[in-house]
């Protein structure tokens, strides 16, 4: 997954009705195959997903969804001036939202508001204000 902020707003996509887990909010990202490592299937995930060209930072978390399912959260930066278009196969739109406005979202994947509270309640450190 890539945690990319900017201006204190985490990109986050809301996925396409095509692919698993159809029409939920979550952070752009997906499998990592097989030969390649965390870092290179973020910049390739985000290519794909999004168009744009991300530098991985490092990963920020590590957590496991409820069907087992083992996340990488990695921290990424993208030039301040990019605008990202969203591959309609894999995402239908991407907003950059605060942490209020998240919670306020509905239907989601679980993961997002676990990765807000563990923001929140100090568990991770980002060095981006969020
Ligand atoms: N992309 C993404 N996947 C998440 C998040 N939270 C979460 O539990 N997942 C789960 C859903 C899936 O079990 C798995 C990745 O799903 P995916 O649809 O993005 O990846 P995929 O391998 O099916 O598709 P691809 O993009 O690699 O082609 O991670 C999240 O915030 N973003």
């Amino acid at each position: 997954m890539g945690v990319i902020v900017r201006d204190q707003r985490l990109l986050t996509i809301r996925r396409s009705l095509t692919v698993p887990a159809p029409g939920k909010l979550c952070l752009p990202g997906g499998t990592i195959e097989k030969g390649e490592t965390e870092e290179f299937a973020l910049v390739r995930e985000m290519r794909e997903e999004l168009t744009i060209d991300v530098s991985p930072i490092r990963l920020c978390w590590r957590s496991v969804t409820p069907w087992g399912t083992t996340l990488a959260w990695w921290l990424a930066s993208v030039d301040a001036d990019v605008i990202p278009v969203a591959n309609p196969d894999e995402v239908a739109e991407f907003h950059w939202l605060t942490s209020r406005e998240i919670r306020k979202m509905r239907n989601m994947l679980p993961s997002l508001p676990e990765f807000i509270t563990a923001i929140e309640s100090g568990k991770i450190e980002l060095e981006v204000s969020f």
